[in-house]
């Protein structure tokens, strides 16, 4: 008897626990917990330990960049009416207003604060975390060659209507009449009618609409002071497809992806196939020290954005070693012989990392020597890196870039060798 009075305590305190651990999560904002040291987070110590102890490296080097302003894309939740514009506390579907930010672009800043306004004024309604209809999500992207956002309205609503129009209109006609002309590079409407518990932020099959402004930011990845130059493509991105959200840090891996493309040391250029390639922002790069690329991603809307890039490269000679894009997933292209004359692989997957599929594809392409890896989710990378150990390649070196400065995280270039005779 007197253990289960026990135990009914027990099972009473435990909702008032977790209420006051929550409580105490969301106080830190996550994504500025390790600002004062971001090498420092618990992510970047793993990591270290895992290439110089679990993988024998002799080191491993994390380049940090500038603390404020890196951020070019930005995601910010909307719920309530009046709607309260922020980010998730840990843990919870409860808002923390954020409309400013020192890691954000100032055009970020402007525009979340002069839509937030204009929103307020229009009279919209935010999504209230449970039924069907209002705004859910506004997305920024800067556009930092002239000092603009690109904004992207999301509403919880099957289509876009005449009812989301008519209020589109009225936080347009608020927006331009207090400056937002020169702070707008365009203005898009997207209708995701998801559940409180999807945290997608763009449906695949959604609608969108333009309603004003120019179908692309345009983007361009300069080279860090002092390397070779090349010539840089300029990259072209609608809000659908993935984008770095710290270009210029990024800029720093590319530099660094770039001294690995030529896998036997000698002056002949391999045949690359790249994989989760987006609108090519690595592959592009790399025209010069390839003898051919392919590119491939599984979201569709890249490929025009891809072939816009291209068709705008310098040269014909840049222009003639672009092979293919292939807008399918990466194990349907691995599996379809795309890799069968591959020397160099680039692969930037998503956080969950490799598919078993591709490392085996990988594992039976013949003539493959390297695989230069981005990796966004470093969990993922260390079962990969002890995969691809597995099948014969090798770990030569690898390299950590803090991209979210303050956040735990690390983005790692890990570079992978396999010997002609180890097949
Ligand atoms: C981390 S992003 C990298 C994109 C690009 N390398 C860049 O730097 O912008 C990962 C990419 O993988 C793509 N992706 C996600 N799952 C995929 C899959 N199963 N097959 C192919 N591509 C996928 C996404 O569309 C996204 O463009």
């Amino acid at each position: 008897m007197q253990l289960d009075v026990e135990q009914e305590r027990e099972k009473n305190a435990r909702p008032e626990k977790m209420a006051k651990r929550r409580k105490r999560k969301a106080a830190r904002d996550p994504s500025m917990q390790y600002l004062a040291d971001p090498a420092g987070a618990p992510m970047c110590r793993a990591a270290r330990a895992f290439f110089t102890k679990t993988c024998g490296l002799p080191r491993f080097e994390v380049v940090l960049g500038r603390k404020g302003g890196w951020r070019v894309v930005a995601k910010l939740a909307v719920r309530g009416t009046p709607p309260v514009f922020g980010m998730f506390k840990p843990g919870t579907h409860d808002i923390a207003e954020l409309l400013h930010s020192d890691a954000q672009h100032e055009a970020i800043n402007a525009c979340a604060k002069l839509l937030h306004k204009a929103v307020l004024h229009a009279g919209v309604q935010g999504y209230d975390g449970k039924n069907a209809g209002g705004l859910s999500y506004v997305a920024l992207n800067a556009d930092t060659m002239a000092n603009r956002a690109q904004v992207v309205c999301v509403f919880n609503h099957e289509k876009v209507d005449t009812s989301l129009r008519g209020q589109m209109a009225n936080v347009l006609a608020y927006m331009h009449a207090h400056g937002g002309k020169k702070l707008l590079h365009s203005v898009w409407v997207h209708c995701n009618p998801a559940g409180r518990h999807d945290n997608n932020i763009f449906a695949h099959e959604g609608a969108w609409e333009r309603l004003e402004g120019d179908k692309f930011i345009e983007e361009r990845l300069e080279p860090l002071e002092g390397a070779v130059p090349y010539a840089l493509p300029i990259l072209r991105f609608p809000p659908m497809v993935f984008r770095q959200a710290n270009p210029e840090a990024f800029a720093g891996i590319i530099a660094e992806a770039r001294k690995w493309m030529q896998p036997d040391g000698s002056s002949k250029l391999p045949v690359t196939v790249e994989l989760y390639g987006g609108v090519g922002t690595i592959g592009l790069h790399m025209l010069d020290l390839v003898r051919s690329i392919s590119i491939s991603d599984a979201n569709p809307h890249n490929k025009a954005c891809f072939e816009s890039t291209v068709e705008g490269l310098e040269t014909p000679a840049l222009r003639a070693k672009v092979r293919a894009y292939d807008p399918r997933d990466a194990v349907q292209v691995a599996q379809s012989g795309a890799l069968s004359n591959a020397e160099v692989v680039i692969v930037d997957p998503p956080r969950k990392g490799l598919d078993k599929d591709v490392v085996y594809a990988f594992s039976r392409a013949r003539r493959l020597r390297r695989i230069v890896y981005i990796s966004c989710g470093f969990k993922a990378l260390q079962r990969d890196t002890v995969a691809l150990q597995r099948n014969g390649f090798k770990l030569d070196f690898a390299k950590g870039h803090v991209l979210f400065p303050g956040a735990d995280h690390i983005e790692t270039l890990a570079v992978f060798t396999r010997d002609a005779r180890a097949q």
